[in-house]
């Protein structure tokens, strides 16, 4: 992951932005052996990368894509009121489902919280696998299910085929492949998440962007249109991940880690005011690709977790205060680190 700057803005508000690989997904599904490659070199060294959509067959995706940023649209400027009926405290056993408000994790600069608000639905409750949870959410997600449904059974099969190229390279040393604790079908902590990110202002809000993380589940399909992710580089520098269209951005999570004994990269990231975009709403659409609720692996410090418990597990550390938060690598992979965001009087420097 090296990384390249743009001209404009200058100085402190240089955007530095990282250069990934990218990887055409027709060519990995037709088992092209340089795409093969590349996916591994991508997952061993970065932990990110673009997926390159622009393809027939991957093309009602993308379309379906640009379908959820208007679904998106209507979904958060609906009453708050409604949406705090599926409160993802409330309404499952897992925080795999529902509506979470802007302000409720703790955020990516020092003394302020979150800054984004997200709707997660499950892949469970999409496919019914779950008899105690049925599926229940807001009229206007309800209306688009086969919408919802669509997008997230490619995005999981995205994810599979990236798998299997992944295990192909790992075996022999896996026990299992790594697409067989991801079935479709099977119980898991998959989700499709609907974000938004509200403009605020980096010195009067008490709430600005998503802290830093590694993701908790296995592959994250993620799109958006405006910048404001960044990725931690191995030079120990941030830099943004700009959105390029027709892609997604690839990232590998936790679990994928874990299940891979270690080998892949599970990549720091967050969302910060992007210098050329922060006066705008900032929408994502990610499809979180989680392992199976009874997969087994060992975490960074070889405790012994399924994925539903390390989900769990990890879902409180969002919540935490930084001083829990240092005190193991649950958040970060980094026990002491917490990647936080120190430039908030950028705007004020402007030139
Ligand atoms: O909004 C984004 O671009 C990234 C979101 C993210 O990292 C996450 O929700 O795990
Ligand atoms: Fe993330």
């Amino acid at each position: 992951m090296s990384s390249i700057h743009t001209d404009s803005p200058r100085g402190a508000n240089a955007i530095r932005a990282t250069e990934l690989r990218t990887i055409s997904f027709s060519a990995l599904a037709r088992d092209n052996t340089a795409a093969i490659a590349e996916v591994f070199e991508a997952g061993f060294q970065d932990g990110f990368f673009y997926l390159d959509l622009r393809d027939a067959e991957t093309q009602p995706l993308l379309d379906s894509i640009e379908e959820l940023y208007q679904l998106s649209e209507t979904l958060f400027d609906s009453d708050q009121k409604e949406l705090m009926k599926y409160d993802l405290d409330i309404i499952g056993p897992s925080k795999i489902d529902g509506y979470k408000p802007a302000g409720r994790n703790t955020g990516v600069a020092s003394g302020k919280q979150d800054g984004f608000e997200i709707y997660l639905i499950p892949t469970n409750g999409l496919l019914s696998l779950d008899a105690l949870y049925p599926l229940q959410c807001p009229g206007a997600l309800h209306n688009k299910l086969s919408l919802i449904t669509y997008v997230a059974e490619k995005a999981h099969h995205i994810g599979n085929v990236i798998l299997a190229k992944l295990s192909s390279m790992l075996q022999p040393q896996l026990p299992i492949a790594l697409q067989e604790h991801h079935r479709y079908g099977q119980p898991s902590t998959s989700a499709l998440g609907l974000l938004k990110y509200p403009p605020t202002s980096r010195t009067e809000d008490h709430r600005l962007g998503q802290i830093a993380h590694t993701d908790v589940g296995s592959i994250t399909v993620l799109f958006n249109r405006l910048g404001g992710l960044q990725v931690l580089e191995e030079s120990g520098e941030w830099a943004f991940v700009e959105p390029k269209i027709g892609h997604a951005v690839i990232n590998i999570g936790d679990s994928l880690r874990f299940l891979s004994g270690k080998a892949l990269r599970s990549s720091l990231h967050r969302v910060v005011p992007h210098p050329t975009t922060e006066f705008r709403p900032r929408y994502s659409i990610a499809y979180f690709m989680r392992p199976e609720f009874d997969a087994e692996f060992e975490d960074e410090e070889g405790a012994h977790w399924t994925g539903i418990g390390w989900h769990t597990r990890k879902f409180a550390v969002f919540r935490a205060t930084a001083e829990d938060q240092k005190k193991d690598s649950v958040l970060t992979g980094r026990k002491g680190y917490l990647g936080l965001w120190e430039n908030v009087q950028d705007t004020e420097e402007k030139s």
